[in-house]
Formats: structure tokens, C-alpha cells, sequence
């Protein structure tokens, strides 16, 4: 049975995308066919987060009916399946409901785990997300600002009879919380699914264009996503995952290159 979650904030830069993106990835290295939405029209991060350098079709084009919708979907680590956005501020506003309901009844024939990145706020463009997934799962910061604007997401997604399936704490950073996981629980009604540390690995990742999960295996994120996607898909836990080795090609190059100091 497809599973399709919607990952949203209200708040903006909560680390949605990144959530989206390793989640995804972290699924599909456990052979899960995962197909991971761009839903934010305006600012288009996925394909950037994921290294993608030309998408020259996008969901854009599919919603302005110019394109079929399997010339929008690219290929990512692990044979993660992703549909980048365009770079348009028009976003869903002009988009016929039933393309959008056709587009996203093809993706589900295509994959196990769908999840749609959607944007931050709660425009139309943030709006309609809401609506279109089983569950929604809020990614917040453990900071006031943060949660207000997700309790106000909960609320609307309620409100427009869509279900949260349980919020997801990201960018704790040790000692440093506002508020801990039981105030967040309490203070958005919902269960918290898990906690991601604050990780420079993530950003490391993100500056070359690939996923923490790839790029650092071992690193605190990494095994939060692999967490998360264990318990939303059912499989068990890898405590101990392997470190990515280096290719043939890369260790002959650091052989043969290799500076001494
Ligand atoms: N756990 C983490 N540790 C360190 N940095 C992180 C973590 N999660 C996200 N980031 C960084 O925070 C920034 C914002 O993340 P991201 O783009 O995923 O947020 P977003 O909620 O999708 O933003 P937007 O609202 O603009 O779409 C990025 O630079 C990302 O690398």
C-alpha cells in the first residue's frame, strides 16, 4: 500500500527539504520505491539539495500540461525518484485541480513512499499539500517561533480535514532547546516521531550537493533519518551502518596526489 506524506513547517528554513530529501533516500537504500515532490513552486530547493544539475522539464511544466509527468521525474541516490519544481512565483494558483489530482495518481501507481515537500507559510501554494497526503509530519525546531507557526499549520491542516501524523524535532543542538520534546508534544498536540541533532555534516552535505545520508552514513543525522524511515516503513534499525568507501578511482587519485605536509 503507497504511503504519501506531506512535509511541512509554517516556518521557514525548519529543514524541510533536507528532511524530504534524506528521508526519501534513507527509504529507498531499504529497496522502498520513494518518490520525493518538490511542492514548493517559489523556491525549488530539492533538485539544488540533490545535485541535480539540468531539469529542463519540472512539475511546472507537467501542471502547465506541457509536459507528461514521467519527463519530470529524475533519478537520485539509491534510485530515489524526484520531481524538481520550477522556478515560478505563479506556484499551484493557475493549476487544474484534476492535473494536479492525475499527476499525483500516476506517482502513487510508481512508487511505495511518496512525500511532497511543501512550502513554508500558508499561501495557496503551502495550502494545498495539506490536503493531498495520508498524514502530514510538521518538522520543527525546538524554538518558540518555530512551533507557533507549525501549531498554526496543524490547525489549518485539521481544519481542512487533513491528519498529522506526528511531528519530527529537527536542529536540536545539544543542551540548547527553548522547549524539550514533551513541551513540544504538549504544546502541538501531537506525538513527536523523532529527534535530528544540529550536524555539520548536513551542511557539509548540502555544499557538495549531496545527502548526509550518503555523504556521512555514521553521523547523528543519518541515523535519525534512517530512524525515522525504519519506523514509517517497518523495517528494523541498522545500528552499525557502513561507512561509504571511497571508489577505486578516488583512493588511486589520493595514492598517486597525495601531498606530504
Ligand atoms: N539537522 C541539521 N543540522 C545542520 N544544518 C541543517 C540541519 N537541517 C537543515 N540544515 C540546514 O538548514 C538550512 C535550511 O534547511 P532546508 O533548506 O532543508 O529548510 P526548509 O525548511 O526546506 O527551507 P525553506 O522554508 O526555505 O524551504 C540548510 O542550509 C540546511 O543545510
Amino acid at each position: 500500500m503507497i504511503r504519501a506524506y506531506t512535509i511541512a513547517s509554517g516556518k521557514g528554513g525548519t529543514g524541510k527539504t533536507t528532511v524530504t530529501a534524506n528521508l526519501g533516500a534513507a527509504l529507498a537504500q531499504h529497496g522502498r520505491k520513494t518518490c520525493i515532490v518538490d511542492m514548493d513552486m517559489g523556491m525549488a530547493n530539492l533538485a539544488l539539495v540533490l545535485g541535480l544539475a539540468e531539469t529542463p522539464v519540472t512539475l511546472h511544466e507537467v501542471l502547465a500540461g506541457e509536459a507528461p509527468i514521467r519527463d519530470a521525474i529524475y533519478e537520485g541516490p539509491y534510485g530515489l525518484k524526484i520531481v524538481p519544481s520550477g522556478l515560478s512565483l505563479r506556484g499551484f494558483q493557475n493549476a487544474d485541480p484534476e492535473r494536479l489530482k492525475d499527476v499525483m495518481r500516476d506517482l502513487t501507481e510508481r512508487c511505495d513512499f511518496l512525500l511532497l515537500d511543501a512550502p513554508a507559510g500558508i499561501s495557496t501554494d503551502a495550502v494545498v499539500p495539506l490536503t493531498m497526503a495520508d498524514e502530514v509530519l510538521l518538522v520543527v525546531n525546538p524554538e518558540i517561533a518555530s512551533l507557533v507557526d507549525a501549531l498554526k499549520i496543524k490547525i489549518l491542516t485539521e481544519t481542512i480535514g487533513g491528519a498529522i501524523g506526528g511531528a519530527i524535532i529537527n536542529r536540536a543542538d545539544g543542551e540548547n532547546f527553548d522547549v524539550n520534546r514533551k513541551q513540544i508534544e504538549k504544546m502541538l498536540g501531537v506525538s513527536v516521531i523523532d529527534t535530528i541533532p544540529e550536524d555539520a555534516n548536513v551542511r557539509r552535505a548540502a555544499a557538495a550537493r549531496t545527502l548526509v545520508v550518503v555523504k556521512s552514513p555514521g553521523s547523528g543525522s543519518s541515523k535519525a533519518f534512517r530512524r525515522i524511515a525504519a519506523s514509517l516503513a517497518g523495517f528494523p534499525v541498522e545500528e552499525e551502518p557502513q561507512e561509504v568507501q571511497d571508489g577505486f578511482i578516488e583512493r588511486l587519485a589520493r595514492a598517486l596526489f597525495r601531498r606530504e605536509p
